[in-house]
């Protein structure tokens, strides 16, 4: 098995007393930096003049500039959105770093695919949470934490893997598991997971079965319960306890359902188109076509975008969710 560090196995040390600037402060951001706060670590923010910026400052941090929090960093932590990086990175984070300092991401992606192209003198390493960075922040409060893989790409300190592992226990994730990887391989899989199976997969697979119910005159409010509500729930004795705990709580009649009609819609023929989006990844043709699509403007994502929230199940479930306050919504 891997080697999983836990907080334990961590020496905390090689980040202590250092600057951490957290270059962004949005989903991954505001995690990173409050739960790095509340692990004793000192950080400073960099962003540009606007909403997170105001945030930031609201939540009590030291607000500069990307450039002026880069200039004073022992550790650069880049949570920029991917496509926005490689701009920032030349403009205000490049001719900044400190020598012998190290330079981060929570993914590979940019470094990867050889958009940014990092200086030598500099550590370069990624912790890649494995969760939404909202979750990263509810889970450190709850004494809990998400998991996270740590990579290092350039080592000139001999330090990289120490502060990457104690960054990483910083924010919590050595509270759940923490797992050495490689850039190539957090890219690949993080990008595979988020389209085939978490984001693209499984919204794929909620909007078919709700599109199957309704269409054969169900109500949409039971099919919004039967596929998408229940989904967390039966996601969650999963998380617990795995398939066979689910199995356990759920009905015999369900079992047999899972066994019978399961592999019926989830099967080889998409295992087959699962290795087609996974080719895609490993031979570039994924992120060449998203870099595209930014210089372009993002016209193909802003017209899905558009028609996905105007797809019957998204009403459907605004009602359904105001009428359940208990449950965390914070686009409400
Ligand atoms: N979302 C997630 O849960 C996960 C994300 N990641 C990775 O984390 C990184 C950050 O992603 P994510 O947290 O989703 O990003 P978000 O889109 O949530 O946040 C982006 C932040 O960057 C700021 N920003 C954008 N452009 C600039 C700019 N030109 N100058 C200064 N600040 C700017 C935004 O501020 P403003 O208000 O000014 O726009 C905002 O604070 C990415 O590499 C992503 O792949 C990894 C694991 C999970
Ligand atoms: C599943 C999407 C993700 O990879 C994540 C939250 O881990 C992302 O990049 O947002």
């Amino acid at each position: 098995m891997a080697k999983v560090y836990y907080d334990k196995d961590i020496n905390t040390a090689s980040l202590q007393g250092k600057t951490v600037a957290i270059v962004g402060y949005g989903s991954q951001g505001h995690a990173h930096a409050q739960n790095l706060r509340d692990s004793g670590h000192n950080v400073i923010v960099g962003l540009r003049k606007g909403k997170s910026f105001d945030k930031a400052k609201e939540e009590g941090f030291d607000v500069r500039t990307v450039g002026e929090a880069v200039k004073d960093a022992d550790v650069t932590m880049v949570l920029l959105p991917d496509e926005g990086q490689p701009k920032v990175y030349e403009a205000e984070i490049k001719d900044n770093l400190k020598e012998n300092s190290a330079l981060a991401f929570a993914h590979g992606f940019n470094v990867h695919f050889n958009q940014i192209v990092p200086p030598e003198n500099v550590d370069v390493f990624l912790v890649a949470p494995k969760g939404p960075g909202h979750l990263v922040r509810r889970t450190y409060q709850e004494e809990a934490g998400v998991p996270a893989l740590y990579g290092v790409f350039q080592d000139v300190t001999g330090n990289a893997s120490d502060v990457a592992k104690a960054y990483a226990q910083g924010i919590g994730a050595a509270r759940a598991g923490v797992l050495e990887t490689s850039f190539q391989e957090e890219t690949e899989t993080d990008l595979f997971g988020e389209q085939a199976v978490l984001c693209g997969g499984l919204t794929s697979l909620v909007k078919a079965g709700f599109e199957t119910l309704t269409e054969a005159g169900y109500q949409p409010e039971v099919a919004y319960f039967e596929c998408l509500h229940e989904l967390k729930l039966i996601v969650d004795l999963m998380y617990e306890g795995g398939m066979e705990n689910m199995r356990y709580s759920i009905s015999d009649t369900a079992q047999w359902g899972d066994f019978v009609s399961g592999p019926r819609v989830i099967n080889e023929e998409t295992k087959a188109r699962m290795g087609e989006v996974l080719t895609e990844i490993q031979n570039g043709q994924f992120a060449k076509g998203w870099i595209l699509e930014n210089q372009a403007g993002r016209p193909q994502y802003n017209a899905i975008n558009n028609s996905e929230y105007n797809h019957p199940i998204t009403a459907v479930g605004q009602e359904l969710r105001d009428l359940m306050p208990f449950v965390q919504n914070p686009i409400r």
